[in-house]
Formats: structure tokens, C-alpha cells, sequence
């Protein structure tokens, strides 16, 4: 019997999506479905070891994350010629990091990205999980696939070459952003931590006070929105470092008074001060209604 295998048989290689230190991911075809999915390979870790703890974590995180519309989704993982695989929903604008690359978000933009990723942490919460890696580069952008007829496109184009409908189209295109990689997700009460990245870390997790891990990713959620509006690049260590993590995250030029002070309340030195997954929406700069 042919050696071909399930990744073989099942899917269309189309492109090299990015390299992670667990391996390589690709965008790729179902032949059955006709479905593009993101699809992660890696070596199957060593029994045993704290990367199989990782590669496991992120299987049973996905089973038990079924379905949110901020939260990637997952449809299946295996494993095969020593290689472990798994295969997300694909997310068709790129990371937030890819994003911040090209430009920052104004505060329109950060509040929509804000309010999305605390409905993702929302709910990876409520099943009594954390995420520990909150950070730009795991936050995926979906865009809807709107497909204009060729014909109508064209009449719209101006003389200039300017085309409303297309800017127009931009502008109220809908973006979700979708909290991915769970490889870091643990348990609220029995935690298992696998450290995520320094950069986004609150010190209290640092120094292995695991006693409100929730907040943790709070404080990363609030240091990836100061990110997106402008503070980075963000340091690894240092006094830089210490300084976003003392309760002094300096103001984002350009973004109201409330907003850079709902990022100083996310970042709090004391995670009891700030707010939960849940009480997140009830600050006044997320609903501009209830302070008329
Ligand atoms: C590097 N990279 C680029 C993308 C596409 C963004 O437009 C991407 C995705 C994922 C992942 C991913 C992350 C962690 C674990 C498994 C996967 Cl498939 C990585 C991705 C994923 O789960 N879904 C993706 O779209």
C-alpha cells in the first residue's frame, strides 16, 4: 500500500504561511470540501517532554473551544511519519503583527479590536481556561470574501482611476480578529504554566504567582492594544520593560484621555485592579451610550 499520507491525500499544499519554533504552518486545500484551511506541522515531540505537554494542551484546549467567532476554530489533528498536525480555520487578513508591520489602528479601530479579542478571552474564561499567550502575533484577521462582479467594479472607476465603490467597500468592510494559537491555554485552577512571551507578560506571572492567571491575560490584551495604537516595539527586559510594568505606560499620542486610561487599568502593577473579561465592556470608553 502506497505510503501517501492523510496531509497527502486530504489537502492541496498553497502556501507557506509562516515558521513557528513548533514547526511550519501552511495554507492549504481540502480536495473534498474545496475548503482553505491553515494547517500546522510539526515534529511529533518527544514523549514526555514539556513541548508534548504544549502540543497536547492546544489539541484539548481547541476540543473543548468549540465555537466562538473571535476564537480560531479548529477541525481536526493526527498524527503521521513522525509528524503531528493540525488543522485550524484559515484567517484570510493576516496577523495583527503582520498588520502593525504596514500600520498602526486609530481609536475607532483599537476600540473594535479591544471589545472583539475581551469577547474571545470572555469566553475562553468561562470555560474556567486561560490563554497565557495573548499577543499580536497570535491574533488572526478575518476579512469576508466579497466577490464584485467584474462588470459593475469597472463602471464605478472614476477618471482618475479612483474607485468609491472600492474605497467605500474597504471602509465598512467587517474585519474579526480571532484569538489563535492555544498552545499556552491551561486551567484557571490547576495551572500548568508554559511561559508565553516576556514582552506581554504581567511581572506577577513572571515571579510564578499564578494566583489570578485571568488577569494575565488582561494585562497582555492591554499591552497588545497599546501596541496597536502606537507604543511599540515593545521591550524584551530592561527599563522599558519595568516601566510598562509599574503602572507607567506612557500615553498613545493621538487616542482620548479615557482610552489610554482604560490601557493604564488593563495594565495595572496589581491584577486585582484590573478589569475582568466581563466587566471590560462596562467601561465608558467601550460604551459611549452610557455616560450621556
Ligand atoms: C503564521 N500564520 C499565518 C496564518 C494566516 C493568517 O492570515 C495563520 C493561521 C493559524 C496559525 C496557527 C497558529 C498556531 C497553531 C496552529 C496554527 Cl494553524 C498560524 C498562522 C491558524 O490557526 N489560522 C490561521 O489563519
Amino acid at each position: 500500500e502506497s505510503n501517501i499520507t492523510r496531509y497527502e491525500k486530504e489537502f492541496v499544499e498553497l502556501k507557506l504561511l509562516g515558521v513557528g519554533e513548533f514547526g511550519l504552518v501552511y495554507q492549504c486545500l481540502n480536495r473534498l470540501d474545496g475548503c482553505i484551511y491553515a494547517i500546522k506541522r510539526s515534529i511529533k515531540p518527544v514523549a514526555g517532554s514539556s513541548f508534548e505537554k504544549i502540543s497536547l494542551n492546544e489539541v484539548y484546549a481547541h476540543a473543548v473551544l468549540g465555537k466562538h467567532d473571535n476564537v480560531v476554530r479548529y477541525y481536526s489533528a493526527w498524527a503521521e511519519n513522525n509528524h503531528m498536525l493540525i488543522q485550524n480555520e484559515y484567517c484570510n487578513g493576516g496577523s495583527l503583527q503582520s498588520l502593525l508591520q504596514k500600520r498602526i489602528l486609530n481609536e475607532a479601530e483599537l476600540k473594535i479590536l479591544l471589545l472583539q479579542v475581551a469577547e474571545g478571552l470572555k469566553y475562553i474564561h468561562s470555560h474556567n481556561l486561560v490563554h497565557m499567550d495573548i499577543k499580536a502575533g497570535n491574533i488572526f484577521i478575518s476579512k469576508p470574501q466579497i466577490n464584485l462582479s467584474f462588470t459593475r467594479f469597472r463602471q464605478t472607476q472614476g477618471d482618475d482611476g479612483f474607485d468609491e465603490n472600492y474605497d467605500q467597500l474597504d471602509n465598512y468592510q467587517a474585519v474579526t480578529y480571532k484569538i489563535g494559537d492555544l498552545g499556552h491555554v491551561t486551567s484557571m485552577s490547576e495551572p500548568q504554566v508554559e511561559e508565553g512571551d516576556c514582552r506581554y507578560l504581567p511581572n506577577e506571572i513572571l515571579q510564578d504567582d499564578y494566583s489570578n492567571l485571568s488577569k494575565g491575560d488582561i494585562f497582555s490584551l492591554g499591552i497588545t492594544i497599546y501596541e496597536a495604537g502606537g507604543g511599540g516595539p515593545l521591550p524584551k527586559n530592561g527599563e522599558l520593560w519595568h516601566q510598562l510594568r509599574n503602572g507607567n505606560v506612557p500615553d498613545l499620542p493621538g487616542i482620548s484621555r479615557e482610552f489610554n486610561d482604560l490601557i493604564k487599568l488593563m495594565t495595572h502593577p496589581n491584577h486585582q485592579e484590573r478589569p475582568s473579561s466581563t466587566t471590560i465592556f462596562n467601561h465608558s470608553v467601550l460604551c459611549p451610550a452610557v455616560n450621556k
